[in-house]
């Protein structure tokens, strides 16, 4: 699936213009548009980045990296996704970045996905939803969750966020309304936030192929 990941990152670049400050995501397709961002760095005014792993990758094709706070509202985000239904609606956060993830898809006009065929599905669910937790809470937030949902929570045991919380995967969901999953388990006290991005859906989704075909 690697080709069909960097097909999709290149042709994210489309998006680009002059000019712009570009948020960035995390993850394996995201990685690949960062080279090609690499490619036409002189042609942007920085970066703004979801994880200290991306941050690391702009800077070495010395692509400046700018704070959300000095820079928001942005045109653009480009981000990978985990899982991805037919109404553009996501699941991410397999590589735990989640959380800075949402607050830049929220704080972006223009939401770019780019995926590889594999990511789609019908009804999110296949993939485990991971959601953020404050460690204390890890184990009251499980209890909620299957209560809630039935879905049976695993502890991603050894991850720390970039922002010093813990991970905790769903598996077993069928994701019917993800809408109102997404709003159910942000309520739990403990919850940072959730890997579902249904609310705020992605804008355009691009599926890596020759030609990529754009949802
Ligand atoms: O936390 C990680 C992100 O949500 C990624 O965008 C997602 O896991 C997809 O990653 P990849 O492009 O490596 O499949």
């Amino acid at each position: 699936m690697s080709g069909a990941k960097r097909l999709a990152a290149e042709k994210a670049i489309d998006y680009i213009e002059d000019g712009m400050i570009v948020g960035v995501g995390t993850g394996s397709t995201v990685a690949y548009f960062i080279d090609a961002l690499g490619r036409i760095k002189d042609r942007i005014g920085g970066a703004v980045s979801s994880s200290e792993q991306s941050t690391a990758r702009l800077k070495q094709h010395g692509i400046e990296v700018l704070d959300l706070n000095a820079t928001a509202p942005l045109h653009l985000y480009v981000d990978g996704a985990d899982e991805c239904d037919p109404h553009k609606r996501l699941i991410k956060g397999g590589g735990a970045a989640l959380t800075r993830e949402k607050i830049i898809a929220e704080a972006s006009t223009k939401f770019v996905c780019i995926i590889d065929p594999a990511k789609r599905v019908d009804v999110l669910g296949r993939f485990p939803l991971p959601v953020e937790v404050i460690p204390m809470a890890r184990s009251l937030v499980a209890r909620k969750i299957l209560a809630m949902t039935g879905g049976q929570p695993a502890w991603r045991e050894g991850v720390v966020t970039d922002n010093g919380n813990w991970v905790l995967d769903i598996h077993g969901l069928r994701i019917v309304d993800p809408v109102a999953m997404e709003q159910a388990i942000n309520q739990i006290p403990g919850v940072v936030s959730v890997g579902l991005f249904a609310r705020r859906p992605a804008d355009v989704v691009i599926v890596g192929g020759e030609p990529p075909i754009l949802l």
